[in-house]
């Protein structure tokens, strides 16, 4: 069995991928706030008296589309941040390398995909909900997983 030196080194293919997605995924998250800036300007939907750019504007917390990007937001801190924890101890299984470069690729294209549909373009259901499904499913298999292995 490989040392978890050697498991979680950019030399094992796994970590290598894990190590991808969890960057792409940072990045993503971070835009999330860009994205929110964004949708603030535009609709001129400032949440602290100290934002406000003109003496005209009030508080606002209720423009949709700042609501949605913040839920879109909120929905990757519920799903993103376990898959970090949970992948990161995945790695440590030593699984099968195909399997385990799939499923960290779903996660990574499927959350995209969910901010996308959800925060960027709005297209209808089911397609979030697909997006939302592929990730977890993922998930919860790796966590599975790696309760398995520690268990037994
Ligand atoms: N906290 C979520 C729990 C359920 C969930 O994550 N549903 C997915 C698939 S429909 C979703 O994209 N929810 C939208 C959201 O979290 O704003 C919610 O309030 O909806």
């Amino acid at each position: 069995m490989a040392s978890p030196v050697e498991l979680l080194s950019l030399s094992n293919p796994v970590f290598k991928s894990f190590t991808f997605w969890v960057g792409v995924l940072v990045i993503k998250m971070l835009l999330m706030s860009l994205l929110t800036a964004i949708q603030r300007f535009k609709t001129k939907t400032f949440a602290n008296p100290e934002d406000l750019m003109s003496p005209k504007l009030k508080v606002k917390f209720d423009d949709p589309n700042v609501e949605r990007v913040r839920r879109a937001h909120r929905n990757d801190l519920e799903n993103i941040l376990p898959f970090f924890a949970i992948g990161l101890l995945y790695v440590l299984t030593d699984p099968a390398a195909f399997l385990a470069i799939n499923l960290f690729r779903a996660v990574g294209i499927a959350r995209i995909v969910h901010t996308l549909v959800y925060a960027v373009v709005v297209v209808p259901q089911p397609s979030r909900a697909l997006a939302f499904f592929v990730a977890l499913g993922a998930t919860v298999y790796m966590a599975l997983q790696v309760i398995a292995s520690a268990a037994f």
